[in-house]
């Protein structure tokens, strides 16, 4: 019989998540019937989205919900799934698991042995595929546009910013941090600021692209967006992603207040959830895969070691802590 490990919400997060809402729990699995097999995390996601749907969808005692990824098969009695095999689950913050296949992912029978498996959780994962489906199917993003992504030198963020320039635009990217900023230049972003030591973020901003903005790829929400919509071009398209400066929050913030903008400028702002692009995901795995394997396509990962540091992972990335994917590996 295996026991696995298991994170379970113990208490729901008032503000910022604590380590001490967080509890470690082992769980013995029972024998595999026909049709199952046993799994074995070898990396696990941790992501902003855990923050707000923790308070919509569970209850305390729950498991930690997880876009929870890359599992190794360790024993099979389900003929579709050989042992060995590697594919991308979403079970939770658990090391062990039983499943009889549904809502499992391989990775493609492309991946090279040389690839970081990891990056199925990342920049050819779920971040990745947000990115793209944010940029080209909610921006409309055109070659030749001026595009802002906040949180840029994050999972999503990086991804936003490198595709842009594929696309032949013009990229301007804010983070939390010089080396981050530094980053950001290094991967081929035209301008970066770091948000938290500029004196007057409307004027970095303007500074950055003094003709305005065609494209906003919001990952931030709150203040920044309040000041960012206001240097939108005409016409300009803002793609609503995330608004992680809001998910700890225990009082709503006031505002923003888009309406003048949105119709002086005729903007158009859509917010969106990757999972509605899930019957295009194989399409946007191919293309982010050939972009990092051609070298288009830069990728940085964050791994923290060990299952038991989880919370750590997790309450670090929503610090900021993360360059690239925020990932722990069992
Ligand atoms: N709509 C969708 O389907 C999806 C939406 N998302 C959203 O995209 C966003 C980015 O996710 P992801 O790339 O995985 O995470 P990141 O890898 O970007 O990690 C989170 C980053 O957010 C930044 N951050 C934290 N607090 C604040 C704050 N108060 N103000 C500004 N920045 C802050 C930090 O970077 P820094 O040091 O720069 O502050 C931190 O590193 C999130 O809002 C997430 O919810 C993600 C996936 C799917
Ligand atoms: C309840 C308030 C919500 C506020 C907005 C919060 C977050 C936006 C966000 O970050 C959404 C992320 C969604 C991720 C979905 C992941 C799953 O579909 C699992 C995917 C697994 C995989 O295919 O890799």
């Amino acid at each position: 019989m295996v026991t696995a490990k298991v994170w379970v919400l113990k208490k729901h997060f008032e503000g910022f998540p604590k380590t001490s809402d967080f509890e470690m729990k082992e769980v013995a699995l029972a024998n595999l019937k026909d049709g199952e097999m046993l799994l074995e995390s070898v990396f696990l996601s941790v992501d902003p989205y855990m923050r707000p749907y923790s308070k919509r969808d569970m209850k305390e005692g729950d498991v930690m919900i997880g876009t929870q990824i890359a599992s190794r098969i360790v024993e099979s009695k389900n003929p579709a799934f050989a042992v060995g095999a590697f594919v991308v689950a979403n079970s939770g913050w658990r090391t062990h698991f039983i499943s009889d296949g549904r809502g499992l992912n391989l990775l493609p029978s492309s991946w090279p042995e040389s690839l970081p498996k990891s990056l199925a959780l990342g920049t050819i994962g779920m971040p990745g595929l947000t990115a793209y489906f944010g940029l080209f199917e909610v921006c409309k993003m055109k070659p030749g546009e001026t595009v802002l992504v906040n949180a840029a030198a994050g999972a999503v963020g990086s991804v936003v910013g490198q595709l842009a320039k594929i696309g032949g635009c013009k990229v301007v990217g804010c983070a939390g941090s010089d080396s981050k900023v530094a980053y950001l230049k290094k991967i081929g972003f035209d301008e970066a600021f770091n948000y938290k030591t500029v004196s007057s973020l409307d004027e970095a901003l303007r500074k950055a692209s003094p003709d305005g903005y065609d494209c906003f790829f919001d990952n931030v929400g709150g203040e920044f967006a309040s000041i960012a919509i206001n240097q939108m071009k005409k016409y300009g398209r803002i793609a609503v992603c995330g608004a992680i400066s809001q998910y700890n929050d225990s009082v709503p913030q006031k505002g923003p207040y888009v309406q003048f903008p949105m119709i002086f400028k005729e903007l158009s702002m859509k917010g969106f959830i990757v999972s509605s692009w899930s019957n295009r995901r194989e399409e946007g795995v191919k293309a982010l895969l050939k972009w990092v394997l051609e070298g288009k396509l830069k990728y940085h990962e964050q791994v923290t070691e060990r299952f038991e540091n989880m919370p750590a992972a997790f309450i670090g990335m929503l610090k900021g802590e993360n360059l690239g994917k925020a990932i722990v590996k069992v």
